[in-house]
Order: structure tokens, then C-alpha cells, then sequence
């Protein structure tokens, strides 16, 4: 009795069907599944309520998780948080979505955590993974053996607050090649830099193969509004 394994449960704060607004996928439409609880405290987080130790939440099985894609009849599955990769048996979570060859599953990850264990999987989600800015306050906090685990199927995303930031992205962006790698976004964090300077900053650094990306569901409905 004392090795029986015990089915790994997930505090799930928030699950709905919406469209992708951020990433590769950004329009499409998405199931997502929002962990609770993150390691980090990013100064511009717009998801903090799910940190908090006496946010409300669920507690779902895979199987409960998994019925709950199945009925929403929708393929591509984005786990988010909060962290989702801080949660204890996500490769478990993970392979039990993508047991229907139809599915994707896109993790949204802060860059603080080791990919490898989900790269070894039989098949691989696909990580949008952050490389948290200065002005975050968090980029201490990155994982750097983590860029040479990224592939094409994967994103780096550069949540930018300021000029100084897009300097820094450049660096790391130059410092690990990560153009040939995989996928470079840059995304405004909300209300706190024109677009247009980031469009200004990719013409005059000649920044080819970076794309900006501004959070759509953040356009299509009030920016603090919770489930969509
Ligand atoms: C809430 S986080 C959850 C996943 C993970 N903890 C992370 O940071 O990637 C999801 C995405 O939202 C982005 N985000 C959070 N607050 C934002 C804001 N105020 N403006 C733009 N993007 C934001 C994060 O940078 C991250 O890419
Ligand atoms: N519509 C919508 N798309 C998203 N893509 C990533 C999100 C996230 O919070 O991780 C998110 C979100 O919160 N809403
Ligand atoms: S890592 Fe993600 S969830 Fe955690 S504080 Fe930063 S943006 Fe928010
Ligand atoms: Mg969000």
C-alpha cells in the first residue's frame, strides 16, 4: 500500500472556452485552464488574483480536466496560471490531452521553470515561454538552460514595458540565437507603452522575424474581465 501512486489533483481557479489572445494561436478558438499559484510577481501581472494563497478554486482530476476538453468539442488547449508547470503531475496532465491526435496544448510558462521533463514527452506541447524583463522586476528569476530546449513549434515572448526593455530583448534575443531557434514575440505590457514605439523600435534595429502581438481578448472585451 504504502508505494500506491495517488492520482494527482490540480487547483484549477478559472477554466473556459474563449480566443487564443496571445501566441502563435492568437484567434483561434481555445480551452483554458488556469492554475493557481505562481512563483514569481511580475510588477504588471494582470492574473494576480490567481497567486493569492485564498484565491477560490477547484479541485479537478485529469480525468475531470480531460471531460471537460472533450465536451467543449475545442483542439487546442492552453494551460496557464498563475504557473502552470509548478503543479506536480502536469506530464501526466499533459499526455492525457494529448491522447487525442487531435488536440494541441500550449503551455504558457514565465521561463523560471525546467521544460525538460515535458520535452521528453511522446508527444510535446508547445511552450510560450517568457523571458521576463527588467521592468518586471522577475528576470533573476529566468532559467536560462531552458533556450537550447526550445524548438520551432515553441514561442519566447518579450513582455516589454519600455524602451529599456527592447534593449534588453535584443541582446537576449542575439545572445541565443533565439531567432533560428524558434518563435520571438514582443507584446506590450497593457497600458504601459504605445505600440507604435515598439513598431518604431523594430524598423530603426532593422528587427526582422520578431512579431508584436497586442492581447486581443483585451480589445474584444474590458481588459479586467475574468473567463474570456
Ligand atoms: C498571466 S501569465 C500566466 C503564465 C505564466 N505565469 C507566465 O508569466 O508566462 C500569461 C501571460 O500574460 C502575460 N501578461 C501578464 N500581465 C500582462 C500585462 N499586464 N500586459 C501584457 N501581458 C501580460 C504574461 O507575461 C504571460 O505571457
Ligand atoms: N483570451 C485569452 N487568451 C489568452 N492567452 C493566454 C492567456 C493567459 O492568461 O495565459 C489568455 C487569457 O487570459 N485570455
Ligand atoms: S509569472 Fe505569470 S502569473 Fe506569475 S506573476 Fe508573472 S505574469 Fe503573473
Ligand atoms: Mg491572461
Amino acid at each position: 500500500m504504502e508505494n500506491q501512486k495517488t492520482t494527482p489533483v490540480y487547483q484549477v481557479v478559472e477554466k473556459f472556452v474563449s480566443i487564443n489572445g496571445e501566441g502563435r494561436r492568437a484567434g483561434e478558438l481555445a480551452v483554458f485552464i488556469r492554475m493557481k499559484g505562481c512563483n514569481l510577481r511580475c510588477t504588471y501581472c494582470d492574473t494576480l488574483w490567481a497567486n493569492e494563497a485564498d484565491c477560490e478554486s477547484t479541485e479537478m482530476t485529469v480525468d475531470e480536466i480531460v471531460s471537460y476538453i472533450e465536451e467543449s468539442k475545442v483542439k487546442n488547449v492552453t494551460l496557464t496560471g498563475g504557473e502552470p508547470l509548478l503543479r506536480e503531475g502536469m506530464a501526466e496532465l499533459i499526455t492525457a490531452i494529448l491522447s487525442d491526435p487531435q488536440r494541441r496544448v500550449e503551455i504558457e510558462t514565465n521561463g523560471s521553470v525546467d521544460l525538460s521533463p515535458y520535452c521528453e514527452l511522446e508527444r510535446r506541447p508547445s511552450f510560450t515561454m517568457d523571458y521576463k524583463m527588467p521592468d518586471s522586476g522577475m528576470e533573476h528569476a529566468m532559467r536560462l538552460s531552458n533556450m537550447e530546449k526550445l524548438s520551432s513549434e515553441d514561442t519566447v515572448k518579450f513582455v516589454v514595458s519600455s524602451r529599456s526593455d527592447m534593449e534588453r530583448a535584443l541582446e537576449i534575443i542575439e545572445k541565443y540565437d533565439l531567432r533560428e531557434r524558434t518563435a520571438v514575440y514582443f507584446s506590450p505590457v497593457f497600458g504601459r507603452i504605445e505600440p507604435v514605439e515598439m513598431v518604431d523600435f523594430l524598423m530603426e534595429k532593422k528587427l526582422n522575424d520578431v512579431k508584436i502581438q497586442i492581447q486581443l481578448h483585451k480589445m474584444i472585451w474590458d481588459p479586467q474581465k475574468r473567463g474570456v
